[in-house]
């Protein structure tokens, strides 16, 4: 059974990873990534000076996923970019490194100093954080993020992905593909960021669960899988020669597979691996190659964006 993934020019020995934000801040945490079963690793999205985030309670773990409100907590962007300058990338597992930048001129900014120093590591640029109060998601702006795309391809010659909220409206799906479409460099989306500004409410305390945003916060776990699959559907559809990243919702090699039959080049796990840590690769790993071998499958080609319809 081959879950190898070959894009970007690369071949990853796997099709799993994390998802940023998630056992990626800290540079242990990062190395933790790297010794496991994860095919890559990708940073927590980075902002050009370092930030403490959200005030605490800013995650809760919920019996169908989880609920945050970080707040962009991260070290800032040079922690990572020294990081990728030490970064062992031939293991032959891919170095990624988010972006989110509280600006444009922030993420332009990055994506220079990014493009000097020409590391293998691969930038996503984060078009959705739910979590910062008074910065609306740039990806729930047609307008700002078409103008931001021209700005990245000029500040950044190679390949890039973008980071996406998820869609819910077959209109919405249309108008991002089409601004999306223009940019040959931009590689690949990653299907989806948390659910943004949800509410999660304890009945014994009769109160919210997270301190930041009066409780409001981005929703993760099986609360979004079917989101998550039709974002990943819709753009494998809409966006040829591009790769889609599926996220949301994975914790076994179910999820996984539903994932990669709706036309997921690769799979990130997040809430799911907050909780089990890096062990978790090799599991959902294990059960996919096994969901596979029952199938008749021995690579996942053989069935990447084969979902039938009825
Ligand atoms: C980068 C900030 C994000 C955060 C955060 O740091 O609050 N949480 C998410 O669920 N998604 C994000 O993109």
């Amino acid at each position: 059974i081959d879950l190898s993934v070959t894009w970007l020019g690369q071949t990853m020995p796997g099709c799993l990873y994390n998802a940023s934000g998630v056992w990626c801040r800290e540079e242990d945490e990062l190395e933790a990534l790297h010794a496991s079963a994860a095919a890559a690793v990708i940073t927590k999205s980075a902002t050009l000076k370092p930030r403490d985030g959200n005030p605490e309670p800013r995650y809760c773990r919920t019996p169908l996923g989880s609920i945050n409100s970080m707040g962009l907590p991260n070290r800032g962007f040079d922690y990572y970019l020294d990081y990728a300058r030490r970064y062992r990338y031939g293991s032959g597992k891919p170095l990624f490194l988010s972006l989110s930048g509280l600006s444009l001129d922030d993420n332009c900014a990055m994506l220079r100093r990014l493009a000097e120093e020409g590391l293998p590591a691969v930038p996503e640029v984060n078009l959705s954080c739910p979590n910062v109060p008074g910065k609306p998601q740039l990806g729930y702006d047609f307008a700002a993020t078409a103008e931001a795309l021209e700005a990245f391809d000029a500040a950044y010659s190679g390949l890039y992905g973008v980071k996406l909220p998820p869609y819910f409206d077959p209109a919405h799906f249309a108008a991002m593909a089409e601004i999306l479409n223009r940019h040959p460099r931009l590689a690949f989306v990653t299907c989806i960021n948390s659910i943004g500004n949800g509410l999660v409410v304890d009945i014994d305390s009769e109160a919210v669960v997270i301190k930041p945003k009066d409780g409001l916060g981005g929703l993760g776990g099986d609360y979004v899988l079917p989101t998550a699959l039709a974002n990943v559907r819709e753009f494998f559809r809409l966006l040829p020669g591009k790769d889609v990243v599926g996220c949301g919702g994975v914790k076994s090699g179910r999820e996984a597979f539903m994932h990669i039959l709706a036309g997921a080049r690769a799979v990130q796990v997040g809430t799911c691996l907050y909780h089990e840590g890096p062990g978790a690769f090799s599991r959902i790993a294990g059960e996919l190659a096994m969901l596979m071998r029952v199938k008749g499958y021995r690579s996942l080609d053989a069935f990447r964006g084969r979902l039938r319809t009825l």
